[in-house]
């Protein structure tokens, strides 16, 4: 899988953010992503599985056992445990009963391969009989490691895997788990590495940076989901964008923006025509969104997967926003609908700038991220908060997290308009913080991008053909 390496170093002093960082259990879906940022940040995997595997060796030897069975699945939970049986060779009989699926990780094949030149004892299973010649390892065990499966585990766990831990659980052995208990043993500890991922952990740090964690990354994109092939017209969901006005066209910047990030259907409404054939224009009674036009945006409301409210509205339509927004399943709002009274959808995405966000919440935000980090967090905006920056701030009422990506040529008008645009259609799949992180994060790669062919000649439309580029490109890559 090909890593897109991050540099930019972060420009404040770390060991502030801590608070930001999440402490209770997270989701195998998290962790992949910070696993994924943390080698986009120059650690390979190779590294956190020998930091992984290190920290389970010595837990393991707190048991002081004299015979100790190491059970390794072929993905990277097998690897931890391949590592630990190669830091634990010395300090006892160490036999390693490993699962030869046929398509065992890279980093766990390597691992194999470190281990035979090891005094270990490493047998091979592939199925539940070749278990059975073994009944007396599981039986003579002081102490079993399960490496069997991790954070990849998914569904009723299948044979030989199953018998395999039926056999841990009926040796007198107590269990020793790498990362979490595989579905179904009977753990003595669990060995966590970098978070809990179940309750009752012990938790190891493995040298993952926090920036991992509470910034945003390539790891990000995972979270997009891959679209089966038997799909339907309209499953990349269908936007509504209403805005326009004063401005004609900041609508149309986040109508292409949405297309580009994957809708399928985006409608525009808006005063003024610009002849685009992949939007569908549904014109206003007069030249600025008014209560005449409920009865035709309402219904239009009801329809729509996400509504973007604002781009290039103007201060006199809000009465007309906080109408419609009682009709939004999924809402998004930018620029001039973020006035007082905020409306808000069922689940709300706002998009301020420092200017707007100060005048929805009467504060300045300030201008460190650890400083608007705080603002967002103590704002009492209901829903997730995008405030935009050199350092994007993205914030629901739990967790934080910040995005470098972008360049300081995006300042040019309309950059924002593509990003609520982006976020929109992520809003069809993804909660509003999810969408905002990776909104946030491929909007400023698709600056970047620009920003090296075009400098400060950037337009906020030459972003919008670049964004596919960032979404979808990489995660083809990764397959
Ligand atoms: N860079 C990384 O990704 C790191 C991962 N680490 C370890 O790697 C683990 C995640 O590794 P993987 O993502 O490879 O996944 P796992 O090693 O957890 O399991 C994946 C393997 O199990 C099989 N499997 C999945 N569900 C099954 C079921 N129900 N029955 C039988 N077999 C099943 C899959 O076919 C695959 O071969 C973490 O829990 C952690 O222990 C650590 O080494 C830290 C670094
Ligand atoms: N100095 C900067 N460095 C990097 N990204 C920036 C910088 N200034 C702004 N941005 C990004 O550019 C976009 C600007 O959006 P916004 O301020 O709403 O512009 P506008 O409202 O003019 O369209 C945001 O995505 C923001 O993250
Ligand atoms: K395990």
């Amino acid at each position: 899988m090909t890593i897109h390496m991050q540099h930019q170093p972060f420009p404040d002093d770390l060991t502030r953010y801590s608070e930001y960082a999440c402490l209770d259990l997270i989701t195998p879906e998290e962790m992949r992503r910070i696993d994924h940022n943390a080698q986009s940040l120059g650690i390979s995997g190779l590294e956190l599985m020998e930091s992984a595997g290190t920290a389970l060796s010595l837990v393991a030897q707190e048991y002081h056992a004299g015979i100790v069975l190491i059970l390794c699945g072929s993905g990277n939970n097998g690897g931890d445990g391949l590592v630990a049986a190669r830091h634990m060779s010395r300090e006892a009989e160490v036999t390693v009963l490993w699962y030869d699926s046929g398509h065992q990780t890279r980093s766990t094949r390597r691992q194999l391969e470190r281990l035979s030149h090891c005094d270990v004892r490493s047998i091979r299973f592939r199925c539940r009989e070749d278990l059975l010649h073994h009944l007396d390892i599981f039986s003579k065990a002081d102490l079993i490691v399960d490496a069997l499966l991790g954070t990849g585990g998914a569904g009723t766990v299948r044979e030989p895997l199953k018998t395999c831990i039926d056999l841990a659980n009926q040796s007198q052995a107590p269990v020793l788990c790498a990362d979490l208990p595989s579905p179904g043993i009977i753990p003595d500890r669990i060995c966590a590495f970098h978070r809990p991922k179940v309750k009752d952990s012990e938790v190891y740090d493995i040298g993952i940076p926090i920036l991992a964690e509470i910034g945003t990354g390539p790891g990000d994109l995972l979270l997009m989901q891959e679209r089966k092939q038997n799909v339907h017209k309209g499953v990349g969901g269908e936007i509504l964008v209403i805005g326009g006005g004063p401005y004609q066209g900041a609508p149309w910047l986040s109508g292409l923006a949405a297309l580009r990030a994957g809708a399928d259907i985006v409608r525009i409404v808006t005063p003024h025509y610009l002849p685009e054939p992949d939007l569908i224009h549904i014109p206003t009674s007069g030249d600025t969104i008014t209560q005449n036009d409920l009865d035709t945006i309402i219904p239009l409301c009801d329809r729509s997967d996400v509504v973007l409210c604002g781009p290039g509205l103007g201060p006199d339509a809000h009465e007309v926003i906080l109408t419609c927004s009682e009709h939004v399943k999924k809402g998004v709002f930018d620029a001039d609908s973020l006035r007082t009274p905020l409306p808000h959808a069922h689940e709300s995405l706002y998009t301020p700038h420092t200017g707007e966000f100060t005048r929805i919440t009467g504060r300045d935000p300030g201008l460190t991220p650890y400083d608007r980090a705080h603002a967002v967090r103590n704002s009492d905006i209901p829903g997730t908060v995008l405030l935009k920056g050199p350092v994007d701030v993205i914030s629901d009422t739990k967790r934080i997290r910040f995005n470098q990506t972008g360049t300081p040529a995006m300042t040019t008008g309309g950059t924002g308009d593509v990003l609520a645009g982006v976020c929109a259609a992520l809003m069809v799949h993804l909660s509003a913080f999810d969408a905002a992180c990776i909104g946030a994060y491929a909007t400023g790669c698709a600056g970047e991008m620009i920003t090296n062919t075009h400098g400060y000649g950037m337009t906020a439309r030459d972003l919008i053909p670049a964004i596919p580029q960032v979404l979808f490109r990489r995660t083809l890559e990764g397959e």
